[in-house]
């Protein structure tokens, strides 16, 4: 199959391309410089030269606090684009698989979203996220957006890399503990669209397969378990650990709000596309030995990089799971 992916060195598009390769899929990813998914011209140059059969949008303004000073350019990236690509998408008619977020809902809920709830974004990437996947879906039905959380990989940017940078600077890090969600790796993302591609190119509108989807990994924890379990394994590898207190995000002051309850209800990717979450902690593992392969002592002595069963569950303190 011949697979347009738009971004090229993001956590998701690093993921998915290996996987396409493997698989004997012709892949043709584009980013800036080259390719702006804002650009009609760009996207039609693109379909012209590719022919693609279907299209995976892994690219997107990802900058939560910046986003709120840069709304215009959060939005053309990650609103106006998915819409153009929808349109281009349609008049091929070729599926598409994108990507959205928990930052589309105010997070007041007690329970875990579902697909039915009323987003209500509070800070403009949300916002500019949830623009993205009502023009998108609208343009071609024929879409797949997966809604997901947390993202997290050895490429690019996010929590488990900041979190590591962190904790060889200071003996003690400070974490939110009271905004729930759950971690997801770029991996499992990127699988999923790798099980997905055969069949929406077999599905036409109106299959179930097709609208948006909540699909995180699992169990829940909040940011500040997450930071436990990477340092967890960080020891487990040789590497510094330090404290990390909880406290709460009027300790941790940012520029845009994010939601307290990031939970997402994973119940109909499970039944409906046949993807039940992926257990975050085996991921996280698999993070932690890429990134830190190559800074393991020297020492006979290092303790085993793969975690005996205290490591899991049992060792993270986190009354939400
Ligand atoms: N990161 C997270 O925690 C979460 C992410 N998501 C969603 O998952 C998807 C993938 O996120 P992630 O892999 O983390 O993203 P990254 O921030 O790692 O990568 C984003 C990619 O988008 C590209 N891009 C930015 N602007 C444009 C443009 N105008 N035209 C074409 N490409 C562009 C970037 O290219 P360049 O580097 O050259 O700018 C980069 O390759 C996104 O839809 C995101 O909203 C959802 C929930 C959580
Ligand atoms: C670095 C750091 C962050 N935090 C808090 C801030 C925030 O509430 C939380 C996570 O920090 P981040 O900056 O990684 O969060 P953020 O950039 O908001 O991550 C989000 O990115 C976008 C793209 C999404 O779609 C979301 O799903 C989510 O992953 O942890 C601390 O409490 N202590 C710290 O030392
Ligand atoms: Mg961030």
């Amino acid at each position: 199959m011949r697979v347009l992916v738009i971004g090229r060195t993001g956590q998701i598009a690093s993921e998915l391309l290996p996987r396409l390769a493997a698989a004997g899929h012709e892949a043709v990813a584009l980013e800036p410089p080259e390719f702006d998914m804002t650009r009609a011209d760009h996207i039609a140059a693109a379909f012209d030269r590719v022919r693609p059969q279907a299209l995976v949008n892994c690219a997107a303004y990802t900058a939560v606090d910046k986003a709120e000073d840069d709304r215009a350019l959060a939005f053309a990236v990650n609103a106006t684009g998915p819409g153009l690509l929808g349109r281009a998408a349609r008049r091929a008619d070729i599926p598409v698989v994108h990507y959205s977020t928990d930052y589309v809902f105010d997070g007041s809920k007690p329970e875990p979203y579902v697909e039915t709830d009323a987003p209500d974004p509070v800070g403009a990437y949300g916002a500019s996220k949830l623009a993205g996947e009502m023009l998108l879906h609208d343009a071609q039905p024929r879409s797949v957006t997966l809604r997901t959380a947390w993202v997290c990989s050895p490429h690019g940017g996010n929590f488990v890399k900041t979190m590591l940078r962190f904790g060889k600077e200071r003996p003690e890090l400070r974490v939110v503990a009271d905004q729930h969600g759950a971690p997801t790796f770029a991996a499992d993302l990127a699988a999923a669209a790798m099980a997905l591609l055969p069949r929406l190119v077999d599905s036409r509108a109106g299959d179930a397969v097709f609208g948006i989807t909540h699909l995180t990994g699992a169990p829940y924890t909040t940011w500040h378990g997450f930071a436990e379990a990477i340092f967890a394994g960080a020891a487990r590898r040789g590497q510094p650990a330090p404290k990390v207190t909880a406290i709460t995000t009027d300790e941790y002051p940012t520029k845009a709000r994010r939601p307290a309850n990031s939970r997402l209800d994973c119940t109909r990717a499970a039944t409906v596309l046949g993807i039940p979450p992926a257990d975050w902690r085996a991921g996280l593992e698999r993070c932690l030995d890429d990134l830190l392969a190559q800074q393991l002592p020297n020492s006979g002595s290092a303790c085993p990089a793969t975690p005996g069963p205290a490591a899991g569950p049992a060792a993270m303190k986190d009354p939400t799971r």
